[in-house]
């Protein structure tokens, strides 16, 4: 139908735009029943508690970053470009809804409802489906919407983990790393992505198995015969066992092997501390300490051409309804058929390396 009034509301963590503003994001994201998963009478006083402890080594962190994550900018260049790629479909707006700082989900619902759009696509920037991320994003906002009387016919897209243009955009970033990388050696290539506690797992989430599909779809669209690789997780907090193998691990085995590393985040699609302080800092150190002979950090997918139209394209069949339900979760759009979706993805297989362990924890507090 041309000449609609679409708002497409993209979907991210969001992160501290100032110093002070670190506590309380940290406070927003412990306070989060998705992440810390207890009743709200006992999570709430332990989130002002771990807020208050983390406040010190995150700030830390965003002090190499000026005082402030980036994220939020580079979203903001994505939701710019996501408009003009589907500017030909009418008034298409891009909002931005934030899940533990600002923009959040009621000033976003507000801004939506004044827009006053025909329909609107919810666009998680998270390739792969986790119920921390997307669902708990999805939560906030139909409980944001419906306080602004925000009532559009309302579709999200659920997940695209093998989407073909985030793919191509992930590949041809990783051709350079790895052509750099090779004049050190035969090199190893790190999928790293975000790590998350293995009960979370175990309940069903789909996240690691996605993460898994995403770094074979990039194996298979590299094309590079006998190209070494695993699959990875990073940025592990508290005292619960996490998914591995660690990212860390994986370093240090590189390390006793004498391999250059090509790492590669997969499951951020713009930069921030994640990729711009743990990996491009803090892993790039640990391998010159581990005797790896060379480290390349991939930048993320950002504003890759291949990357936007991947996202324009499933705003289009989100729109056209002509992708498959995901059977999970009433009203999502699973844009993988069936290959990415949730209620498969219990069927836990892995590329995993035999010495993965347990990451190294980051502390809550400074240690
Ligand atoms: C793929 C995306 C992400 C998943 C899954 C995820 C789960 C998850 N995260 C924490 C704890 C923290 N995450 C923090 C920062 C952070 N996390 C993501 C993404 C995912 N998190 C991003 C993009 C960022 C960076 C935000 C920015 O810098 O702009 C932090 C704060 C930073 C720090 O203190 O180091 C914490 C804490 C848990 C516990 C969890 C799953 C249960
Ligand atoms: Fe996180
Ligand atoms: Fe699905």
């Amino acid at each position: 139908m041309p000449n609609q009034k679409i708002a497409v509301v993209l979907f991210n963590l969001g992160g501290p735009d100032s110093p002070e503003a670190v506590r309380p994001f940290l406070f927003n994201l412990f306070n989060d029943p998705a992440i810390i998963r207890i009743p709200g009478l006992f999570r709430t006083p332990l989130a002002h508690l771990l807020a208050k402890r983390r406040a010190k080594p995150a700030g830390e962190i965003y002090e190499i970053l000026g005082g402030k994550s980036p994220l939020l900018e580079n979203t903001q260049a994505q939701a710019r470009a996501i408009e003009s790629a589907l500017a030909d479909m009418g008034e298409v707006k891009a909002f931005i809804a934030m899940r533990y700082w600002h923009p959040m989900s009621d000033e976003t619902a507000d801004q939506v409802r004044r827009f006053d759009p025909d329909r609107v696509v919810l666009l998680p920037l998270y390739p792969q489906f986790s119920t921390t991320t997307t669902a708990s994003s999805e939560k906030m906002w139909f409980q944001a919407a419906k306080a602004a009387g925000l009532d559009k016919p309302t579709v999200t897209v659920c997940c695209y983990p093998t989407e073909p243009g985030f793919i191509k955009a992930a590949a041809r970033l990783i051709r350079s790393g790895v052509a750099e990388a090779a004049a050190h050696g035969k090199p190893r290539v790190l999928f790293s992505s975000h790590g998350l506690p293995k009960k979370v797992v175990k309940g069903g989430d789909p996240y690691q198995w996605q993460c898994e599909r995403t770094a074979e779809a990039i194996v298979q669209e590299l094309d590079m015969p006998g190209l070494d690789w695993v699959s990875c997780y990073q940025s592990r907090v508290g005292p619960l066992e996490w998914i591995g193998p660690s990212t860390d691990s994986e370093i240090e085995r590189a390390g006793a092997d004498k391999v250059p590393l090509v790492v590669v985040p997969i499951a951020f699609v713009s930069e921030h501390s994640e990729t711009l302080v743990e990996i491009e800092v803090e892993y790039r150190e640990l391998a010159h300490e581990k005797g790896v002979p060379h480290f390349v950090r991939v930048p993320t997918v950002g504003v890759e051409d291949s990357f936007i139209q991947g996202l324009a394209g499933l705003v289009r069949r989100a729109l056209a309804g002509e992708v498959a339900m995901c059977s999970q979760a009433g009203g999502r759009i699973c844009p993988d058929g069936f290959q990415g979706c949730p209620q498969r993805a219990r069927q836990q297989t892995s590329r995993q390396s035999p010495v993965g362990g347990q990451q190294a924890k980051r502390p809550l507090a400074a240690e």
